[in-house]
C-alpha cells in the first residue's frame, strides 16, 4: 500500500486522544464506546497507534476473520513481532492456525458440554448450600468477596485437578494476565511487583504430577499420551484453563447478579420461567462484557468498513462496545431477558470463540437455579464499586439482600 493511500485512509479516519485503559474510560466505557461508533465502522487512537472498532459489524467481520486478522502477534497492545511477551504466548489464544488446531482441538474435548454432563449434578448441589447459610445469615452480603469469588473457586480448581493449596494464586494471577493484555500502566505495574512467585506456582501446577487424574488438566496430558498433543504443548494448554477459566466466570457471575438486582422485574420473570435462566447469563454477558477488548494484527493490507488497514497495524476489538450497538440490539442498554442474545461477540466469535463457554454458562446455571429456588428478591443495598482491569469489565464490591423465597 503508498503512503498517499495510507495517509488519505489516515486523514479521513476519525481520530481519537481518549485512553480506553484510563481510570475514566475503565470506569465507564459506554459515552465512549457510543462516540467511537456514531464516528464511523473504522477509526484510530493517537495515544496507543491503532485502529479501533466500535461496531458489531466490524467486531465480528474481525473476530471471523483469522487470516487477516490474526492472532498470532499477540492479542494484546504488545506485538510480538517486535516486543517479546511477559510469558511464553498462549498455544491457543495467541497462535493462529495450523499452530492453533491440536491445541484447540484437545480443549474442546475435553471442555465440550457432553464432557462436562458428569460435573452437573455436584455443581448444582455446591451453591445450594452457599445460598442456604447467606440466606439464614439475613441475606445481606458482599456478591463479589462471599459468591462470586467462592462458587467458581469451590468448583473449577477441583474440576482441573488442582492441589488444595496455593489456589489463592489463580485470581492475582488472572487479573495480572488479562491487565498485561492493555499497556504497561498503573494496573501492570503494580502486578509485577508480585506476579512472579504467583506465575511460578502456576507454572508448576501444570506438570502432570500435580494433576489428580481425571481432571481437566490430566486429560490434557492423556491428549499428549495419544500424540494429539506434545509433551511441551500439555502445560502451556493447562495454563490456559488457568489463566482463562477464573477472573472471567467471578466478573460474568458478578455481571448477571448485577442485573439481576437492578432488574427486579426480571429477576422474577425468571423465577417464574426458569427456562430463562440461561438466557440471564448470556444477556449479562452481553450487557456487561466481562471481557471487553482484545487486539489483532492485520497480517496484511485488509480493508475493513470503507478503510485500508495497512499490514503489520494492530487493530482494538471492543467487545462491550459491539454487545451494545444499536445498528445490531433494540434497545441495547436494557438487561432483557425476553431479548435471543445468541450473536452476541461477549465469548469472540470464529475460531477463537471461548473454549471455555460451556463452563461458565453451567457454573451460572447452577448458581442462578440455587437462588431462584431459596431466594424471592435479590435487590442492592448500597453503591457498588468497579474493580479497574484493562481488559475484564469487573466489580470490586456489590451489596446485596437476598430475601427469603
Ligand atoms: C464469562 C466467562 C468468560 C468470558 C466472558 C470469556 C470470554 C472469552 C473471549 C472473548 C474469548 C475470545 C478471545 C479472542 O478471540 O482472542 C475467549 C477465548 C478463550 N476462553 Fe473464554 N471466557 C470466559 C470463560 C472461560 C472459561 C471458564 C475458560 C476455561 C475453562 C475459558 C477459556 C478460554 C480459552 C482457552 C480461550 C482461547 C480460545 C482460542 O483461542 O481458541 N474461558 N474467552
Ligand atoms: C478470554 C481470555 C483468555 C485469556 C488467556 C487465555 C490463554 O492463556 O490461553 C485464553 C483466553
Amino acid at each position: 500500500m503508498t503512503d498517499t493511500t495510507y495517509h488519505a485512509a489516515s486523514t479521513e479516519l476519525p481520530h481519537f486522544d481518549d485512553d480506553p485503559f484510563g481510570p475514566e474510560l475503565l470506569e465507564d466505557p459506554h459515552p465512549f464506546h457510543a462516540r467511537l461508533r456514531d464516528s464511523g465502522p473504522v477509526a484510530y487512537l493517537e495515544r496507543y497507534g491503532v485502529f479501533a472498532l466500535g461496531r458489531y459489524e466490524q467486531v465480528r467481520a474481525a473476530l471471523s476473520d483469522w487470516q487477516s486478522f490474526i492472532s498470532g502477534a499477540g492479542v494484546g497492545l504488545a506485538n510480538f513481532r517486535t516486543e517479546t511477551p511477559w510469558r511464553p504466548p498462549s498455544l491457543l489464544l495467541e497462535a493462529d492456525p495450523p499452530h492453533h488446531d491440536a491445541p484447540r482441538a484437545v480443549l474442546t474435548s475435553v471442555l465440550s458440554s457432553r464432557a462436562l454432563r458428569g460435573l452437573r449434578d455436584q455443581w448444582f448441589a455446591d451453591p445450594e448450600s452457599l445460598v442456604d447459610d447467606l440466606v439464614k445469615r439475613g441475606g445481606e452480603l458482599d456478591a463479589v468477596s462471599e459468591l462470586a469469588e467462592v462458587f467458581p473457586l469451590r468448583v473449577f480448581p477441583d474440576a482441573v485437578g488442582l492441589a488444595k493449596d496455593g489456589r489463592e494464586n489463580l485470581l492475582p494471577y488472572g487479573s495480572h494476565a488479562f491487565n498485561a493484555f492493555g499497556p504497561r500502566n498503573a494496573l501492570v505495574q503494580d502486578g509485577e511487583a508480585t506476579i512472579g512467585a504467583v506465575a511460578e506456582w502456576i507454572g508448576e501446577q501444570c506438570a502432570r504430577d500435580r494433576l489428580a487424574p481425571g481432571g481437566f488438566g490430566e486429560q490434557i496430558w492423556r491428549a499428549a499420551d495419544r500424540g494429539d498433543i506434545t509433551a511441551e504443548q500439555a502445560p502451556l494448554i493447562v495454563r490456559s484453563l488457568l489463566t482463562a477459566g477464573v477472573d472471567t466466570t467471578v466478573n460474568g457471575i458478578s455481571a448477571v447478579l448485577s442485573a439481576l438486582a437492578r432488574n427486579p422485574e426480571q429477576y422474577e420473570l425468571m423465577r417464574r420461567r426458569p427456562e430463562l435462566i440461561r438466557v440471564a447469563f448470556d444477556e449479562a454477558v452481553r450487557f456487561e462484557s466481562p471481557v471487553q477488548t482484545f487486539f489483532r494484527v492485520a497480517e496484511q493490507d485488509v480493508s475493513l468498513g470503507g478503510t485500508v488497514i495497512p499490514a503489520g497495524s494492530k487493530v482494538l476489538m471492543f467487545l462491550g462496545s459491539a454487545n451494545r450497538d444499536p445498528r445490531r440490539w433494540v434497545q441495547p442498554d436494557r438487561f432483557d431477558l425476553q431479548r435471543d442474545p445468541s450473536g452476541h461477540v461477549g465469548f469472540g466469535m470464529g475460531i477463537h470463540q471461548c473454549a471455555g463457554q460451556h463452563i461458565a454458562r453451567l457454573e451460572a446455571e447452577a448458581l442462578l437455579t440455587a437462588l431462584v429456588r431459596r431466594v424471592r428478591r435479590i435487590e442492592l443495598t448500597g453503591t457498588p464499586r468497579r474493580k479497574h482491569n484493562n481488559t475484564l469489565r469487573s466489580w470490586g464490591y456489590l451489596p446485596l439482600r437476598l430475601t427469603e423465597a
